[in-house]
């Protein structure tokens, strides 16, 4: 049996889990002396929640990543007291935590619509300040997905995650409660021999369709961004919704899957991903899986498959294909060894603990 495939590599790392960006509040403006009168207030930083944002759109947007704010009008002789100055808004995906550059937290945006203050504006001139504005507040600040765990599981209802994450993880995984989802991830660590612990997160409700928002469409798939490094599993014997829809092989459930991520945020597909092969306890799985591997390395000539627009555009190369069975632990040590890999290829993990503290624990 083949126990580990690699086939040809795609270039990673597009992904943006975190941004600085530089914001300054708006100067105030100048107070009139003569006739007293007060300067308006300089324009605040806001970041403020969005969903269908995210901050590689940020970053593409704006490549200079800078943000200030209008200054305040000055005072003058028709207007007595100036204008405040326009806010700036920074539209940024929910699920992040806002920090200074030194580490300070700023605030954290968990749903639509949440607002964190980045940057004031200076005041206006006025009589206590004679006549003098102030400059806004400058600084760099940071913008930090907050990650679910180092890898998260994709795959149809029945490819067998739930099994898997209980095997790699040796106990039952425990339910997150994220502030920022109703939906509650299943949460496994897995433990390596250096005290390493890696997490999976298994996100139930991904369904052909789920870029259209069928079943737990978005919300699974908004979660897939919180999470480094993805990984795919598949039931070697294929998948069939319901009655009602068609069966697919293995390698139609891998484009499927490519597909749906690819219609929700192409950029998704940037993230480091590996496939899973599961059920390969099952009679005559290992000729199917040598098939699966051809379908994968020449997947141009399999595109008739599938109806033309369930095909992705760019079919995902997975560096790592891992045929295991989550019954009975077929290759769970192999697969174990290839997620430890593929992180440590991509730097830390989200679960990280410092070095000293793992030599403690040693
Ligand atoms: N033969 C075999 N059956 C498996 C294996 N892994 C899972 N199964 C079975 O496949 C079925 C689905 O497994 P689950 O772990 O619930 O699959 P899931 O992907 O979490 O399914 P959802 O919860 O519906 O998303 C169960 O009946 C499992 O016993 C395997 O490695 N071999």
């Amino acid at each position: 049996m083949v126990w580990i495939s690699r086939i040809c590599c795609r270039k990673y790392g597009n992904f943006v889990d975190n941004l600085r960006l530089y914001v300054r509040g708006g100067s105030g403006g100048m107070g009139l002396p003569r006739l007293g009168g007060q300067g308006g207030k300089g324009g605040d930083v806001w970041v403020t929640a969005k969903h269908s944002v995210t901050l590689k759109k940020i970053k593409d947007k704006y490549p200079n990543k800078r943000f200030v704010a209008g200054a305040g009008e000055n005072s003058s002789i028709r207007a007595l007291k100036g204008d405040r100055g326009e806010d700036m808004q920074i539209l940024a995906p929910p699920g992040i935590i806002v920090t200074t550059d030194n580490g300070k937290v700023l605030g954290e945006l968990n749903a639509e619509g949440d607002q964190v203050l980045v940057a004031r504006g200076g005041r206006g001139g006025s009589f206590h300040s004679s006549f003098l504005p102030s400059k806004g507040q400058a600084r760099q600040v940071r913008l930090d997905l907050r990650l679910i765990a180092d890898m998260g599981l994709v795959g149809f209802p029945n490819a067998g995650k739930s099994s898997l994450l209980s095997t790699l993880s040796h106990a039952k995984p425990q339910i997150a409660d994220y502030p920022f989802t109703t939906l509650k991830p299943e949460i496994g660590k897995v433990m390596y021999d250096d005290y390493r612990q890696v997490s999976i997160a298994d996100l139930p409700g991904l369904i052909e369709g789920a870029h259209g928002n069928k079943g737990m469409g978005h919300k699974f798939l908004k979660h897939v961004e919180r999470t480094k490094q993805l990984m795919f599993v598949v039931d070697i014997c294929g998948f069939q919704l319901s009655s009602k829809m068609p069966f697919r092989s293995a390698f139609q459930t891998v484009q499927l899957l490519t597909k749906e991520l690819e219609l929700y945020k192409e950029e998704l597909l940037s993230k480091p991903a590996l496939l899973v092969v599961n059920k390969m306890d099952l009679p005559g799985t290992e000729e199917m899986f040598q098939e699966l591997l051809d379908q994968l390395k020449n997947q141009d000539d399999f595109t008739h498959l599938l109806p033309e627009d369930m095909v992705p555009k760019n079919g995902l190369q997975f560096k790592r294909v891992v045929p295991v069975s989550a019954v009975t632990g077929l290759g769970i040590e192999q697969l174990k060894a290839q997620v430890r890999q593929s992180l440590d290829e991509e730097g830390d993990t989200a679960t990280e603990e410092p070095s000293r503290k793992r030599i403690q624990k040693l």
